[in-house]
């Protein structure tokens, strides 16, 4: 039996300027795995996931998603192809409802698209009632469907950080990828972060995440990519790389861990 692969990137590098940003990175991710990268301040996971979704456009590289070669050339066709992501700072829309960001999240995947949601045709409006049910839902799912009509900017910080992760889910992904989703949380929303993780690995999803928080990514993750200077430096269990010499040495040398 063949493993079923959901992302497989091979040799990504990236320059900005004089700085070698990214060299020769490549990952495979498989159904169902929750798969980390983790790298001091600076190592590039940033820049890894913004060439992985679409926002910059890698020097050289190859990708596969699900089987099928893409081009992450441009945010929509990303989303389209099934990578969905949240991101480091919070980008909901403030002023529209819990509700009406997820269901922008879903219109990538309706046939009447933004067209039909600016001009209102009639397909529109019965896939709308379809879009607004499968919303609720998401809500209710991460937790906070009882805020679903208030304005996102209103609902706290580990809130709009679930109402992210809604977002991302409503558009069907192949792969989430989750962008230090527990940043700024406090430890009860931190626990209540890695259940609601948990709870969507069991689902069936599968899930990239960077994260700062070891012990969130130590307890969360199968595998693991430890970036340094842009360089994958270890690859493996979260158990395997926290012994790795070089790992412990990358971590040790900065001083913001
Ligand atoms: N748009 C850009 N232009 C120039 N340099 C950039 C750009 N984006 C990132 N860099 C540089 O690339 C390197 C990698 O940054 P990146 O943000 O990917 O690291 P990171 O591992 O995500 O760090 P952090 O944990 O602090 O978020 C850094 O030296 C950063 O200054």
């Amino acid at each position: 039996m063949s493993t079923d692969i959901v992302l497989k990137v091979q040799g990504v590098s990236k320059r900005f300027g004089g700085l070698q940003a990214l060299s020769d990175v490549g990952i495979t991710i498989e159904r169902g795995q929750i798969y980390g990268l983790i790298g001091p301040n600076g190592a590039g996971k940033t820049t890894f996931f913004n060439v992985l979704t679409g926002l910059y456009t890698p020097d050289s590289g190859s990708f596969e998603l699900a089987g099928k070669s893409y081009k992450p050339s441009a945010v929509h066709q990303v989303a389209k192809a099934g990578i969905a992501r949240t991101f480091q700072n919070i980008r909901l829309f403030a002023e529209m409802t819990a509700l009406e960001n997820v269901m922008v999240g879903r219109h990538v995947r309706t046939r009447s698209g933004l067209f039909g949601a600016i001009f209102r045709t009639g397909s529109f409006k019965s896939e709308e009632a379809a879009i607004e049910k499968r919303a609720r839902e998401l809500l209710d799912y991460v937790g906070i469907g009882k805020y679903a009509d208030y304005k996102s900017r209103t609902l706290s910080y580990g809130d709009q950080r679930r109402l992210e992760i809604a977002r991302a889910l409503a558009t069907d992904p192949q792969l989430i990828a989750l962008d230090e989703p527990a940043a700024g949380m406090n430890a009860t929303e931190k626990v209540m972060l890695r259940e609601l993780i948990d709870r969507i690995r069991k689902d069936n999803r599968t899930i990239l995440l960077i994260e700062h928080d070891v012990k969130l990514v130590m307890g969360l993750c199968n595998r693991v990519t430890v970036l340094d200077y842009g360089k994958p430096i270890a690859e493996g269990t979260p158990y395997d790389v926290q012994k790795n010499a070089k790992v412990i040495e990358a971590y040790l040398g900065t001083e913001s861990h």
